[in-house]
């Protein structure tokens, strides 16, 4: 029997999903065409943001590349719009002159941006943001003009203003209210956003009405109805969509505000179907991946002849992909008569929740600063679940365990959803994980799409694995790449089989891992140290040839050959009696300047080899670790026992800091300050951790870089006591340690894994972070200061300085 033709419009993520979802149902039922506009394979449209973000890469963002086509017998033809429907003969046209005859048609034709028309709208630089084109764009544009305006304040405007943030772009946002995301977000929430967006560095013009675009050829501005005027490089226009109705209205489907459809996805003509944005079900449109999805399997149950319960319509739920902000809302949040909220607010932790009960049902909520409880009120919205004293706990953190995210796992039963746009269950998840052996959030996206779209489950699947593996789930996401040519393991596999296969030595390690260049080479016999110290902290010896030749001498080599020594100054804090020293030692070895560092120390420079140790032997201090990776300066403001506008003991933080963590062995080298308020004098916005006063507390930032790739840090949390602080930095350390790659510093580290990922290993589980801690104990107690070590061992002395005379 031959096989009946199916016709895709539309190589989108809804039109693309109803034909996974055939394959898995009947394979071999019909014969596939897929028409697409864009000249691309089908890639995740939501993940746009993040590479405008550089979160990610264009080429990671293919759901299905060029390949999944060919095994599957589709026939493909991205590039081509389809023209025309020719109903009675059912074929369709397409550019380029291709047509193709249908038994059963789908059109998933999504939306087009909706573009305000006004005077202006189309001059260079007016953008909206939808497609691959239009992010490659605004990436080109970024590298050219200072200055972009966002038209629209809503997901979209903020997701694609952070990314023009990230790409070093000054940004203005436009919104026609006084509130952001008023159609997700009540007036409280939506003024927490705003707050912390300006602190990210966005600026915003609210109630403002766009009257026309300004400039030449180019955009040079925008003018508004009230008289106020900007001046822009570049305009994005975010004000909302419009399904992409054209092609079914001119061929005589019933059309509305999307092509209507019944609770079969079908249209008012026979064999005509459409799923996702394009389609108006009962008088609604739905804008995200979720609804679509559900509508997908109904369809291609239907299609394949298969059983199915008809599409009812969904609830939907939202959550901002802005790294930094947790924001999420679902359901009706609005107070309307009839309604009770439940609304809980921390100013000082900055996190608000609201739950809104009809009668005593749920019915929808909004979370800020906080999501962890999302999938959970999420669930329990879909299933009109009525509130009892167990949920009111749990919500207002007075239940077992708070509302902490691990919390949020347990909480959860194994049918509730936990991936809102692949339908995933907790249950699935677990099967997933017990079957598979999975360790990872990237095992368990690879295995049941959970975490594959959006993104936004990422961190409740980390916190089931968390729930489900305890010490040995793996936050950190794999990487494909070798550590060095040497090898073809990854980081991830050596430190694995290290662990594994118990071993304890260099030449070991690379022996059993069937190293290509048995004797390493620069790049990964450091790193190969490393990671060995990192795992046996109480068994390994360190190999002191495997160390970079500036560790190997404990002091930096110059361009002349000559070294610079710097000793440690807790917090950048002095004495006379220690500077005495320092010049008595500059003087006696006639060391050529002696400086001030960036980090708040003196450095003595142009010290001969030889004079190495007798100089450490005279200066009496520790070593600065100028040279080495690992914890280096705590550099500190005067803080407020001298500084008028100082909320906070700053010097005695950092000493404290840097007497806990100092010489710690890191990946990379680790820069920390502690400013007693965010004046900030002491950069801490800058540093791998920076620690700033503020009144009643201290606020946390990490994955700062102050060097050649310059970034701001990321706000991490705020505590109240030195205590807390000490601890945060702590686990923060370690999980660096942990997870990072040899040569790689928190800036890079930190955005590989994601903020988020941070927050949940180091503030929010509290379990976890006491195992971080434990762990790291362990390698404290067993360090030794190196000038000390070496001062007393006469054979080093001979062997690395050449030392005759001791
Ligand atoms: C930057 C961005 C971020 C987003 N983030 C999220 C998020 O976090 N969560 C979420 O749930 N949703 C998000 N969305 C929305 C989500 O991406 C859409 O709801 C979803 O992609 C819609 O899928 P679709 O298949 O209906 O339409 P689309 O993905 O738009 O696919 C339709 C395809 O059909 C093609 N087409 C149109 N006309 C024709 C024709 N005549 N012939 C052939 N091909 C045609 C189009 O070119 C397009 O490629 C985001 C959207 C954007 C733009
Ligand atoms: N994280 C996510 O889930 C996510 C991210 C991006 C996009 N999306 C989806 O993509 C679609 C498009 O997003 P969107 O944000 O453009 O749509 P939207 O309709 O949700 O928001 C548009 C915003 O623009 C504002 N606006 C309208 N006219 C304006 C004007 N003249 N001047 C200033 N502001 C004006 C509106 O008040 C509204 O807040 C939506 O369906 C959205 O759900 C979702
Ligand atoms: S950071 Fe604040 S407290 Fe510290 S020196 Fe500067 S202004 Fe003073
Ligand atoms: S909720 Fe979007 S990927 Fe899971």
């Amino acid at each position: 029997m031959s096989k009946k033709k199916l016709v895709l419009v539309g190589n989108g993520m809804a039109g693309v999903n109803v034909i996974e979802h055939m394959l898995k149902l009947a394979r071999d039922q019909y014969e596939i065409t897929i028409f697409g506009k864009e000249p691309h394979p089908n890639y995740n449209r939501t993940l746009l943001s993040s590479v405008l973000a550089g979160d990610t890469e264009l080429e990671a963002i293919v759901l299905n590349g060029w390949d999944w086509y060919r095994e599957n017998g589709i026939q493909l033809h991205a590039g081509h719009a389809v023209t025309k429907i020719e109903i009675e003969n059912r074929t369709v046209f397409a550019e380029g002159g291709l047509s193709a005859r249908y038994d059963e048609l789908i059109l998933a034709t999504g939306s087009h941006p909706f573009m305000l028309p006004l005077p202006g709208a189309d001059k260079e630089g007016v953008i909206a943001f939808r497609d691959i084109q239009d992010c490659e764009t605004m990436i080109e544009t970024s590298k050219k003009y200072r200055k972009a305006v966002v038209i629209g304040g809503g997901l979209l405007g903020l997701e694609a203003a952070r990314g023009l943030l990230n790409l070093g772009m000054e940004v203005e946002v436009v919104h026609i209210f006084d509130t952001l995301m008023e159609r997700q977000l009540d007036s409280e929430a939506a003024r927490m956003l705003r707050m912390e967006l300006e602190k990210q560095g966005m600026r915003f013009l609210l109630e403002k009405q766009t009257e026309r675009i300004l400039g030449k050829k180019r955009v040079t501005g925008l003018q508004f109805k009230d008289g106020f005027a900007t001046d822009a490089d570049m305009v994005v226009m975010a004000v909302g969509i419009r399904p992409n109705v054209d092609l079914a209205r001119e061929s005589g489907i019933e059309v509305n505000q999307g092509v209507v459809v019944d609770d079969w996805m079908s249209t008012s003509i026979p064999g005509i179907h459409a799923v996702g944005e394009c389609a108006e079900h009962r008088g609604i449109v739905y804008g995200l991946v979720a609804p679509h999805r559900e509508q997908a399997a109904v369809l291609a149950k239907r299609l394949c002849g298969v059983e199915t319960e008809p599409y009812e319509g969904s609830v939907t739920a939202t959550k901002l992909k802005v790294s930094g902000v947790d924001v999420f809302s679902a359901g009706e949040f609005r107070d309307q008569p009839g309604t009770r909220s439940l609304r809980i607010q921390d100013e000082w932790k900055g996190t608000y929740k609201k739950v809104v009960l009809s009668g005593n049902r749920i019915v929808g909520g909004v979370l800020f600063g906080d999501t962890s409880d999302s999938a959970a009120l999420f669930n329990w919205i879909r299933n009109g679940q009525e509130m009892t004293e167990e949920i009111h706990a749990s919500l207002t953190g007075q239940g077992d365990g708070g509302s902490d995210t691990g919390n949020a796992a347990r909480s959860l039963a194994l049918d509730d959803q936990v991936c809102d746009c692949n339908r995933v269950s907790k249950g699935t998840i677990l099967q997933a994980i017990r079957k598979q052996d999975l360790k990872t959030v990237d095992g368990v996206k690879r295995c049941t799409k959970a975490g594959a779209s959006c993104g936004g489950c990422q961190p409740l699947v980390a916190s089931i694995l968390q729930e489900e593996l305890g010490e040995s789930f793996d936050p950190a996401p794999a990487s494909r790449t070798p550590i060095c040519s040497c090898t073809d393991l990854t980081r991830d596999e050596v430190v694995e089989a290290i662990r594994e296969k118990r071993l304890t030595m260099v030449k070991e390690t690379m022996n059993v891992l069937g190293w290509k260049n048995p004797e390493g080479c620069p790049k990964c016999r450091p790193a190969l140290n490393y990671y060995l110290g990192m795992i046996w902290p109480e068994e390994y010896e360190d190999d002191r040839t495997s160390r970079i030749v500036n560790e190997q001498r404990h002091a930096n080599i110059q361009n002349d050959g000559t070294y610079s020594v710097v000793p440690r100054m807790y917090g950048g804090v002095t004495s006379p009696e220690e500077l005495r020293r320092i010049a008595d030692v500059a003087e006696k070895y006639q060391v050529r300047m002696v400086k001030v560092t960036g980090g708040q120390r003196l450095d003595l420079l142009g010290v001969k080899k030889e004079d190495l140790p007798r100089i450490w032997e005279d200066l009496g201090m520790p070593s600065g670790h100028a040279y080495a990776k690992s914890v280096r300066t705590v550099k500190t403001c005067v803080g407020a026992d001298f500084c008028r506008f100082g909320t906070q003991n700053s010097i005695q933080m950092g000493i404290d800091i840097e007497k806990k963590f100092e010489g710690l062995d890191t990946p990379h080298k680790v820069k920390m300050a502690v400013s007693a308020c965010p004046r900030n004098c002491a950069e801490s916005g800058i540093k791998d951790l920076g620690v700033v006063g503020v009144e009643g507390g201290w606020e946390i930032y990490v994955g700062g870089n102050g060097g050649v790739h310059l970034r701001a840090a990321d706000f991490l949390c705020k505590v109240k006591t030195r205590e807390e602080v000490l601890e945060i930095t702590g686990a923060f350390l370690q999980f660096y340690r942990e997870t990072a790659e040899y040569w790689e510093r928190t800036s890079t580290w930190l955005e590989k894994i994601g903020l988020a990922a941070v927050k949940k290993v180091v503030v929010e589980d509290k379990a976890n972070r006491k195992q971080l801690l434990k762990r790291l104990e362990k390698t404290l107690q067993n360090r030794k200061d190196p000038w000390e070590a070496d001062v007393n061992d006469p054979e080093a002395r001979r062997t690395l300085y050449k030392v005759t005379r001791v």
